[in-house]
């Protein structure tokens, strides 16, 4: 199975009753990359993950996964398919390997191939060492990572997951995020699709970004092509030595930097360009001797281009 798009919405649309959750929409994802599907309260991303999956049928249009209808053949598209889509329901009596175990029987797998997906699974969302404790004492944080490891017993080579951090505490978020990113750099082929409303999550996680809003697609690209589109971009850059108004003055000459000021022990550069610039702007700043130790993406960016487009989307 080698599509070019492992995952595919076609014309979706979900009606309840008069209202449409979803709306006519189409949305190809690329293989092995990992996309966000952001959109605000109510853009209709779960519904549109919840088709996918399975757990509720549209009203017209089609899903396919791995070139496979979901609605018409679901078990054969869903078959390496990992899904955390709804908050899953454990049996809080069980421990990991347990609960691992009964899901592998399910799926068919021989108890060789179970212990071996069990030990190497807990080992990628970090819970070996609670591997035989009883999921009812585990934290929201911790049940999500066995969630998302649940997600990864069948060998998949698409994820599908909505809000995968959603209602977990800061430290839960940071955890299941660097999962996240484990995962997306693993040389096993992984598409990944992940529904959330936090930009941040999306930019530092995600390749690429559908946005939704009603029902609808706004836009869908590469995240580096969306931020390619504004004028300009900002990166913030952190320095070993202390930055001055020397430094600046030197960096705010320099080409493509639109202008360049002091800001919060680092210092923030606002440049024309995409990822080709960004290269030339740090080996620029390494020529005028000044040791960048980070250069980080501002989230603003991103964030102002989704709120251009869900302002222009009402
Ligand atoms: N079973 C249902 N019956 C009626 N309306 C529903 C139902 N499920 C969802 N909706 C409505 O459909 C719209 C889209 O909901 P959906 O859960 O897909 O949004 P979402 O983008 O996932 O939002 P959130 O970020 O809040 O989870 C919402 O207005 C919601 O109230």
């Amino acid at each position: 199975m080698t599509s070019e798009y492992p995952i595919e919405l076609i014309n979706l649309r979900k009606e309840y009753g008069a209202f449409v959750a979803v709306d006519d929409l189409s949305l190809k994802i690329k293989k092995n990359s990992f996309t966000g599907l952001l959109g605000p309260n109510g853009a209709g991303k779960s519904t549109s993950l919840k088709i996918l999956t399975n757990l509720i049928t549209p009203t017209s249009g089609t899903v396919e996964l791995n070139g496979i209808n979901v609605n018409k053949n679901p078990w054969e598209a869903l078959l390496t398919v990992g899904t955390v889509v709804e908050t899953p329901e454990f049996y809080l009596y069980l421990t990991p390997k347990e609960t691992f175990r009964y899901l592998g029987q399910l799926l068919g797998m021989s108890s060789e191939s179970i212990k071996y997906e069990t030990d190497t699974i807990l080992e990628k969302v970090k819970m070996t060492q609670w591997a035989d404790k009883k999921l009812g004492t585990f934290s929201k944080g911790m049940r999500q990572r066995i969630a998302l490891g649940q997600a990864l017993l069948n060998n998949p080579d698409i994820i599908i997951l909505d809000e995968p951090t959603s209602g977990l505490d800061p430290r839960g978020m940071a955890e299941m995020r660097e999962i996240l990113k484990t995962l997306r750099s693993g040389s096993k082929e992984l598409t990944v699709l992940m529904s959330s409303h936090m930009l941040h999550e999306v930019s530092d996680l995600c390749d690429h970004v559908a946005m939704v809003d009603h029902g609808k697609l706004l836009v869908h690209d590469e995240i580096d092509k969306i931020l390619g589109d504004s004028e300009s971009r900002t990166v913030i850059v952190k320095t070993v030595e202390k930055a001055d108004n020397s430094i600046i003055e030197k960096i705010s000459e320099l080409s493509n930097v639109v202008n360049a000021r002091l800001y919060d022990n680092g210092i923030e550069i606002r440049f024309k360009g995409g990822k080709a610039e960004q290269m030339d702007l740090f080996n620029a700043l390494a020529d005028l001797h000044i040791t960048v130790y980070s250069m980080s993406e501002d989230s603003n960016a991103l964030e102002n281009k989704y709120l251009s487009l869900i302002k222009d989307s009402r």
